[in-house]
């Protein structure tokens, strides 16, 4: 295995797949620092962006963000700030101290969040990228009904990448289902950050509108987020390949 793994870390680092690791980000959804750095230090020869998400931000905090930073990491840190505007402005402004590359909030709270959001970062000195949750990936129409939203995931996310447009965000979270619609009401600089990207086969977990890599690229995402089916898998590595083969696949149809 570790022979056929070196092989493998080898054909990943090389420039065949610049690009298609330039588009993704491992999420360390783990309990500690010492597993996070662990799975950095196992993947990092090929990954260089990593996403922290709730889980390891509650335990570990901007340290262990640091730590990333100073590994010359790219950081996507997936706090989802969620708030009134003056609280979500200051959260930005402190997290903007640190050159983390992306950072996100809730563009379900509103146009004046948003752009009170987007003020902090601009006036920050590390000027992070900024994207708006839409709906999230582990839900379905049929919740949305539930939660009484009153309309389905496709158009509520159009509504909201309008109002992240328009309060100047650089882009918004959505599900690979929703890439067309977002291209619609929003630039082509756009970006377009995707989790639930499953190969086919593979467990879904808690996800509900997922996606394989190759068709999400090709239906216009700029980013993707990798989680469990790398992190979790038996082999990290080979699912990692199995992962990347398919966004070269998908880049190849751009
Ligand atoms: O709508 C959203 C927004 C964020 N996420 C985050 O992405 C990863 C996905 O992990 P998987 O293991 O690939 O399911 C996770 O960190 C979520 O917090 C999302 O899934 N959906």
């Amino acid at each position: 295995m570790a022979k056929v793994n070196e092989q493998l870390m080898q054909e990943l680092a090389s420039p065949a797949y610049d690009e298609a690791r330039r588009r993704i980000y491992v999420a360390l959804d783990v309990d500690s620092e010492s597993r996070a750095l662990a799975l950095v230090d196992r993947l990092a020869p090929v990954v260089d962006g990593y996403k922290v998400g709730l889980e390891l931000f509650h335990r570990a905090g901007m340290r262990l963000v640091e730590s990333l930073l100073k590994l010359n990491l790219r950081v996507f840190l997936d706090v989802k700030l969620h708030d009134i505007p003056n609280t979500v402005a200051g959260a930005l402004r402190a997290i903007a101290q640190y050159p983390v590359e992306m950072v996100n909030v809730h563009a379900s709270g509103g146009l004046k969040m948003l752009a009170a959001a987007r003020e902090a970062v601009d006036g920050s000195p590390h000027r992070p990228l900024l994207v708006g949750v839409t709906v999230l990936t582990s839900l379905t129409d049929a919740d949305l009904e539930s939660m009484g939203v009153g309309t389905t995931a496709s158009a509520w996310v159009r509504r909201l990448a309008q109002m992240a447009q328009q309060t100047g965000l650089d882009g918004v979270v959505c599900s690979a289902h929703e890439l067309d619609i977002v291209r619609e009401v929003t630039t082509p600089a756009f970006e377009r950050v995707v989790p639930g990207i499953r190969l086919a086969g593979d467990a879904a977990h808690d996800q509900a509108r997922v996606m394989p890599p190759d068709e999400a690229i090709r239906r216009g995402a700029t980013r993707l987020v990798l989680g469990r089916a790398v992190t979790e898998a038996d082999d990290p590595v080979g699912s990692l390949a199995r992962y990347l083969r398919s966004v070269r696949e998908g880049l190849s149809h751009e």
